[in-house]
């Protein structure tokens, strides 16, 4: 089972795949790693310090790693882990933030001034959940504001793990579009 975790950097989403590596053995592939080892994008841009991801070239690639990676996994699970993953995944969970409190995450990484006010308006205005809800079948949404990357990890691994066992229906804290940030970042 492919499952996505996406977000705006920052949310958290490498930290708590880490974790459910550590916890539970699951597969992760870092979307973002892969892109820049393999060279699955079209061009760099420099000013931005990033690249223009190939989406083509990442899904025809990811589903012959999605296939070798779920077959050697004991546990079937497949986490794709990159604030793009809700463009490839079917089954999206949404790392959020309240943007103060991820402006502080940001500014802890050394991000710009620039950089980190672009990424907290970005989820103030649920740019990412917007653009899961119309790119994914099922979509859950988990809020990292005043929890540990443990508690949040906690969280993802009580949404996959209802998913393995078809207990789909009990999630719903993790039901997407509660929050309202819109007013947070001046
Ligand atoms: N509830 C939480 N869940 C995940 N990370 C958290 C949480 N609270 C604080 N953090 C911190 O926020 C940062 C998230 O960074 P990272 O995991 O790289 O995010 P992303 O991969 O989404 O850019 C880490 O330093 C992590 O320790």
């Amino acid at each position: 089972m492919l499952i996505g975790l996406t977000g705006t950097p920052g949310t958290g989403k490498t930290s708590v795949s880490k974790l459910l590596e550590k916890r539970r053995q699951w597969k992760v592939i870092y979307l973002n790693d892969l892109i820049k080892e393999e060279h699955l994008y079209t061009e760099v841009d420099e000013k931005r310090d990033s690249v223009v991801a190939d989406m083509e070239l990442i899904r025809s690639r990811l589903l012959e790693l999605t296939d070798e990676m779920e077959r050697e996994s004991a546990s079937k699970v497949v986490i794709l882990e990159s604030h793009l993953a809700h463009y490839i995944a079917d089954i999206i969970i949404v790392l959020r933030a309240y943007p103060p409190e991820l402006i502080k995450r940001l500014e802890k990484r050394g991000y710009s001034e620039e950089k980190v006010n672009e990424n907290a308006e970005a989820e103030s205005i649920d740019l990412i959940l917007a653009e899961a809800f119309e790119w994914c079948e099922k979509v859950f949404e988990v809020n990292t504001t005043d929890r540990t990357a443990e508690e949040t990890a906690g969280d993802v691994e009580k949404i996959i793990d209802h998913l393995l066992s078809g207990k789909e229906d009990e999630l719903h804290e993790y039901s997407p579009g509660s929050l309202d940030w819109i007013d947070s970042v001046p």
